[in-house]
């Protein structure tokens, strides 16, 4: 059965098209929006203009982005047109549902050519612009252009920012700025110095309402997350999945060991404590001293009728089920219970919430950790409800522009595996290999 997200029902093609100067934290707005798309199952791609340009010019110096330099022109021309037509394609042979064009698109007769082409092939557009002033968020943003850009790889930092600052003087000669009265007639928002003003126009699909409701909810300001599951519990020592069981002798150790664990990574900041309404993670929170709140949609995924049972007990009884659920353990939805899909859809607004928030330590479930993990990893899919997330470990997630960084932290107090792999009912086999692919995960390489 065809699984319905808000994408095929509406039938609709969107094509975001970025607008801002240099350094405004367009390529930080895209990669988010396609992460976020991504995890909810909306197929959606960034086509990053500077890659192309890449390619014909590899190191360019800031005279480059002189307009009035004609042979340039020419390149930077020939890059945008390639990454349309790429992405045309993308639409037509993949089934592409959002796509992001993040380029300057400075001028208005760039977004002009933009829109015709977008009208031709019945794809939506909706202009974003990130319009900034403030010097400092600037700067920040130069900073982490240099040290990330291969346009200034090996490059002096300080020759890279003159550079920089040069080239960004080339484009506002020529910038302009989204306008509510000359580009009335177009699907835009703009955000100014990141959401502290938004103007939004003509925005009316639900996808586009969405995209815009998320990018609006994004900040920059240095913060950490914490996640960690429940301390072991009476039924993971018993191997029975789900319930509401209390905590092991050990695990009510780790929740006596987590304050001070936890301190030692976040030093004296303030942060607020997520929990699920169940006992075990309640319980695991008992002793920190920090505000605690608790989400219902941070609840174990629900294993419905086979909710107690062990693993050798539901093959033994649902056989079918078993082998179903291990083809393809992100779509299986246990009989009166919930799929992987279903827990990353209620832990949509979860998500939403974190990304408002600064210093968040989140007390949950494996599942539940693997979907919110992957959010932030940008793990495939079909890979996240195998990723191994031990119990007894912190794992603290700090969000840069260009890259989530991860620390994970074993307390040192031994606990059952819960891990469960591909064709075996047997827990804690194959686990190591898991581990392996969560730590290549954690490579900022593969994460935004
Ligand atoms: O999707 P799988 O790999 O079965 O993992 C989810 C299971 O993890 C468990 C432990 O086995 O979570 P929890 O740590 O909250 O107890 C089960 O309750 C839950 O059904």
């Amino acid at each position: 059965m065809p699984v319905y997200t808000v994408s095929n029902v509406q039938n609709l093609r969107i094509c975001v098209v970025m607008v801002g100067l240099p350094a405004r934290g367009k390529s930080f707005i895209s990669q988010k929006i396609v992460r976020y798309l991504s995890w909810l199952s909306i197929k959606s791609k960034c086509f990053n203009v500077g890659s192309y340009r890449r390619q014909g010019a590899p190191r360019p110096s800031a005279e480059f982005f002189d307009a009035s330099n004609e042979e340039a022109y020419k390149i930077r021309e020939q890059a945008v047109t390639q990454a349309v037509h790429d992405m045309m394609n993308w639409f037509a042979d993949e089934e592409g549902v959002v796509a992001i064009l993040d380029a300057t698109n400075s001028t208005r007769e760039r977004r002009k050519w933009v829109l015709k082409l977008c009208r031709e092939n019945s794809i939506e557009p909706m202009f974003l612009e990130s319009w900034c002033d403030d010097k400092d968020l600037i700067l920040r943003n130069i900073a982490d252009f240099k040290t990330s850009s291969p346009d200034y790889e090996g490059v002096d930092p300080d020759v890279a920012t003159a550079d920089f600052l040069e080239r960004i003087a080339n484009y506002e000669q020529v910038y302009q700025t989204l306008d509510a009265a000359e580009d009335r007639d177009l699907t835009f928002v703009r955000m100014m110095n990141i959401a502290q003003q938004v103007i939004i126009n003509k925005v009316e699909t639900y996808l586009e309402s969405r995209i815009v409701f998320y990018v609006m909810n994004l900040h920059i300001k240095p913060r950490y997350i914490w996640l960690s599951r429940h301390g072991e519990s009476i039924y993971n020592l018993e191997k029975k999945i789900g319930g509401d069981s209390s905590l092991s002798q050990r695990g009510l150790q780790y929740a006596e060991k987590l304050p001070e664990f936890v301190r030692e990574s976040a030093g004296d900041r303030d942060l607020t404590v997520w929990t699920s309404t169940l006992i075990r993670t309640q319980e695991t929170a008992q002793h920190l001293p920090y505000k605690q709140l608790q989400w219902k949609a941070l609840d174990e995924l629900d294993a419905g009728v086979c909710d107690g049972m062990t693993y050798e007990e539901i093959e033994e009884t649902f056989p079918e089920d078993f082998k179903a659920r291990d083809e393809d353990k992100y779509e299986y939805r246990y009989r009166g219970g919930e799929s992987y899909r279903d827990v990353v859809i209620r832990l949509e607004p979860i998500i939403m919430e974190l990304e408002r928030q600064e210093n968040i330590l989140i007390i949950t479930h494996q599942a539940v950790l693997r979907c919110i993990y992957a959010y932030f990893m940008n793990v495939p899919q079909e890979e996240s409800p195998w990723m191994s997330i031990p119990l007894h470990t912190l794992i603290r997630l700090e969000p840069r522009a260009y890259a989530t960084h991860v620390t994970k932290i074993k307390a040192n107090i031994p606990a059952v595996s819960t891990y469960k792999g591909r064709g075996t009912s047997q827990v804690g086999e194959n686990e190591a290999i898991a581990n392996k692919s969560l730590d290549a995960l954690a490579n900022p390489a593969t994460s935004d």
